[in-house]
């Protein structure tokens, strides 16, 4: 568990956890010998003399009193340690995965990265302050207390120790019973919390096609799971609580019973059997908690698992010697990619170029491995056979910064941040001038954008850009991409219905991009499109099925000319081979 800590939080923590750690004990171990210590002031006070408690009185007093100063310092010390856990777990957690491949961020991965940075982090910073010190107070303290009674009375003493192993053998069993029930629950809770988004997302599509309640079977399974998981928790959970409790009743119901029987047998004066009696009694309260805590204890185990699972996902490797590429040539040379280890092939074996001052359609049906292309051109994630290339260097070989800044994606579904459309647009270069906005503005389309909204350049977009429409959202998406003046540029045009005007604004876009002398991908879902292409890539099942010029495909008359004869036919259009 602290190994867990110490791997989470990164090195140099090591120490401050260690001194909290033994301050923590040592508090709970000094409160062992002030209860110790009443024994002998009772059994004193209670006697024929009891003046003869005044020298235990002071020994007493003076250890409560530097037991008094250490918990309040260890209170503080706990604290402190608390927010330090915080920080640098959300520091860890932030670093590493800004460094993780892009192909890493799926949907289920943003929510459980979501869950793990709010409630896997405060279980654990509730660690140090909430959850050690309690635990050590019912487990150090008793433990300490029992072996000073063994001074007094070494058969009471072993009864209690015999009563503290059992007891910690309950507890084991009730906190494993919670831990396995909470990890199932996360599981749960984790799958709900996506299906939640995702029914909130696809909200516009349900609703036009009246599947509202459809739509919401695979939430209602989702929440039902997570409901059904608690519902096991808390039938674990409940039952081991209560015998735990039980049990701690039980032992002291039996080391009563047996200082009375000591009593009866005249082995114990009344004084010290009233003295063991407060001392055994003042364990009660402790020892009941301590299940609760353990229980919360795992649960803070479970939180540490699934942090440690995220650090432990591998960025991609970046080349030792970077290797700076020649031009923007881009080159998939055999190109063979899964999304799971030894799981079906996405890619295979796929070869084209993309010269510079050219523009290169993907085509084909949908599942047939065009996004999958252009994020192995982007890294997001690498090869498992073959060479992705550019400018003649393999990707892995191309630094991560370098790679960024040669290669501009626009996604279908576009992000935005939930700031102004200037800022959305500046993420591209944040030292872009106001003439620099304008120009992208008035080559993406978004200079009508911002001309009719009433604050322009400052009008914020909402969460995700959801004050803006699909198009408008593409054209600011489109201005990123121009103002990061990358000499690849990558567009997936979308597969939703747009405007005319929106749906020409890319493919014009495109053209103009690959006749200023860059290398332009676009995943074409658009005749008109594909129809403005120097060469078209036809992938079908992960293979390339057809490539060559529209001109060429179209004579050819195979799986590429169906598909767009298909495709013409279901938008009412009509294709010809000249270039739009
Ligand atoms: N993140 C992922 N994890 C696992 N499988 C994936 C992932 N993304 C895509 N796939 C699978 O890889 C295959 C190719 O998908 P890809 O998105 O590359 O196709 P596409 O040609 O771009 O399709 P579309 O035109 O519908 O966008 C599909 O079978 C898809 O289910």
């Amino acid at each position: 568990m602290i190994r867990d800590l110490l791997r989470a939080m990164g090195p140099g923590h090591a120490r401050p956890m260690a001194a909290a750690l033994a301050l923590t004990t040592g508090v709970s171990a000094l409160q062992g010998v002030v209860f110790a210590l009443l024994v002998p002031v009772l059994q004193r006070l209670l006697g024929p003399d009891p003046s003869a408690a005044a020298p235990w009185a002071l020994v007493l007093a003076a250890v409560t009193a530097v037991y008094a100063v250490l918990r309040s310092a260890g209170l503080y010390v706990n604290f402190r340690v608390g927010s330090t856990i915080s920080r640098a777990l959300h520091h860890r957690l932030g670093d590493h995965v800004v460094r993780l491949p892009l192909g890493w961020f799926t949907g289920a991965r943003r929510g459980e990265l979501n869950r793990i940075a709010t409630d896997g982090v405060s279980r654990t910073t509730n660690l140090p302050v909430h959850t050690y010190p309690p635990l050590a107070d019912a487990v150090v303290t008793p433990v300490v207390a029992v072996a000073a009674l063994a001074l007094f009375d070494w058969r009471l003493g072993l009864a209690c120790a015999a009563c503290l192993v059992v007891l910690w053998m309950v507890f084991t069993l009730t906190s494993d019973a919670v831990g396995r029930g909470d990890a199932a629950r996360d599981a749960a809770a984790d799958e709900a919390a996506d299906r939640v988004v995702e029914y909130a997302r696809s909200q516009p599509v349900l609703r036009a096609f009246g599947r509202t309640e459809q739509g919401r079977a695979g939430l209602d399974r989702a929440l039902e799971a997570e409901h059904a998981t608690a519902r096991t928790l808390l039938f674990k959970a409940v039952p081991a609580l209560v015998a735990y409790a039980f049990a701690v009743r039980l032992a002291l119901t039996l080391v009563l019973a047996l200082v009375v029987y000591r009593v009866l047998g005249g082995d114990l004066s009344a004084a010290t059997a009233v003295a063991l009696t407060v001392l055994v009694v003042r364990f009660v309260h402790p020892l009941s908690a301590a299940a609760e805590h353990g229980a919360s204890l795992r649960m803070a185990v479970n939180g540490l698992a699934r942090i440690n699972a995220v650090l432990d996902a591998r960025p991609l490797p970046e080349p030792e010697a970077p290797v700076a590429p020649q031009g923007s040539l881009v080159e998939f040379d055999d190109v063979r990619f899964s999304y799971t280890p030894g799981g079906e092939k996405v890619l295979d074996g796929v070869s084209f170029r993309a010269g510079p001052g050219s523009l290169t359609a993907l085509v084909g049906p949908s599942g047939g491995g065009k996004s999958t292309a252009a994020r192995l051109l982007a890294r997001f994630h690498d090869v498992d056979a073959g060479r992705v290339r550019v400018g003649g260097a393999d990707v892995r070989d191309i630094g991560g910064e370098e790679l960024s800044r040669r290669v501009a994606v626009v996604f279908q579904d576009v992000y935005l941040f939930d700031a102004t459309i200037a800022d959305n647009v500046r993420v591209a270069d944040p030292g872009a001038t106001d003439g620099d906005l304008e120009r992208v503005a008035a080559r993406s389309g978004l200079d009508r954008v911002v001309a009719e909204l009433p604050d322009g350049w400052n009008t914020p977009v909402g969460e995700g850009g959801a004050s803006l429409s699909g198009g408008q959202r593409q054209r600011v998406s489109i201005a990123r991409a121009l103002l990061k003046d990358a000499p690849i540029v990558v567009l997936d045009e979308a597969s939703a219905a747009l405007d005319a005007e929106n749906e020409a604004l890319l493919t014009r876009t495109a053209v103009e991009l690959a006749g200023e002398g860059r290398t332009v991908l676009v995943i074409a879902h658009r005749p008109a499109t594909v129809a403005a292409a120097d060469h078209i890539v036809f992938l079908d099942g992960g293979r390339v099925a057809e490539q060559g010029s529209p001109d060429e495909l179209l004579a050819l008359d195979g799986r590429h000319a169906a598909y767009i004869r298909a495709r013409e036919r279901a938008r009412g259009w009509r294709i010809t081979a000249d270039r739009a």
